[in-house]
């Protein structure tokens, strides 16, 4: 056996996908509508409190395309808590006009390719990574990914060392893009149906596509790389609510 990598583990995430039935959302009267969209904000009102305690944090974005409407990506200390968030939102009066879309279970993740120093739990750069306060970046990118498992091309199979000089020129891509995407990566093996998330942030949507397609090109990804779906979206600040939801 070759050496597993080690992993650092930060807090546990919840990707959830919705998406509005517009229909019934139509049926009914403004006053109530009003009155839903001000018990969702309230919801949105206990988790701007855990993010401000640095229990946590979340972000809320408007999907484009038909995959879903929108996307709440929670991040908790504990996989309980993420489980009670998902369980108060589906019975908040609002989850009776959406329909789940999608959702990822996985939790914030670095790795031990490139050296991290003594203790990493004690690197406040480190902590930083492994609890985020995620970005009000206008833009968010989303996916999941593994690394493959097919006759010669085994990431699983590779020595240590090869792992390493392979993520090393990934993360040489990666820092060109230092200040215009941030990347959060969460491992979900054991979690989920594929091996990590990938959410990127950015200002300039563009600059996904040119960072996952320069990434395309380096032999982690060209090699390895195995993609599901994606989705891209923009961000939905609390005070953009009311109006995303007026019909
Ligand atoms: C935005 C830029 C960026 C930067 C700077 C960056 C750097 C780094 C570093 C330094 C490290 C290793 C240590 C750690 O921090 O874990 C990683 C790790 C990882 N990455 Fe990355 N990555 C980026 C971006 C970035 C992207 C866009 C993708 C998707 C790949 C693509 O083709 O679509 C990705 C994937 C990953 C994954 C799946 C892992 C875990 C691999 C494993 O086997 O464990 N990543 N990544």
């Amino acid at each position: 056996m070759t050496d597993a990598a080690q992993t650092l583990d930060g807090w546990y995430s919840l990707h959830d996908f919705r998406t509005v039935d517009w229909i019934t959302w139509k049926m009914i009267p403004a006053e109530e509508r009003q009155e839903i969209i001000q018990e969702f904000l309230g919801l949105v009102e206990k988790w701007n409190k855990t993010q401000t305690d640095k229990q946590g944090s979340h972000a809320l974005y408007t999907i484009v395309g038909q995959k879903a409407d929108f996307m709440m990506m929670i991040l908790r200390p504990t996989m309980e808590e993420l489980n009670e968030i998902e369980t108060e939102f589906n019975k908040s009066r609002l989850a009776e006009f959406t329909l789940p879309a999608h959702s990822y279970v996985s939790v914030v993740e670095l790795s031990n390719y490139l050296p991290a120093g003594e203790d990493p739990y004690q690197n406040p750069q480190i902590l930083a990574r492994l609890y985020p306060e995620l970005p009000k970046a206008k833009y968010v990118c989303f996916y999941p990914m593994d690394k493959r498992r097919q006759g010669a091309d085994n990431w699983y199979m590779l020595p240590m060392e090869d792992r390493r000089n392979m993520m090393r020129s990934h993360s040489m891509i990666g820092r060109q893009y230092a200040g215009k995407v941030k990347q959060i990566i969460t491992g979900s093996v054991g979690f989920d149906d594929y091996e990590w998330g990938v959410t990127l942030f950015a200002d300039d949507v563009l600059q996904f596509k040119k960072l996952v397609y320069e990434m395309r090109f380096d032999e982690v990804s060209a090699r390895y790389g195995e993609f599901g779906s994606f989705f891209v979206g923009t961000l939905l600040e609390e005070d953009r609510i009311p109006a995303f939801l007026n019909v």
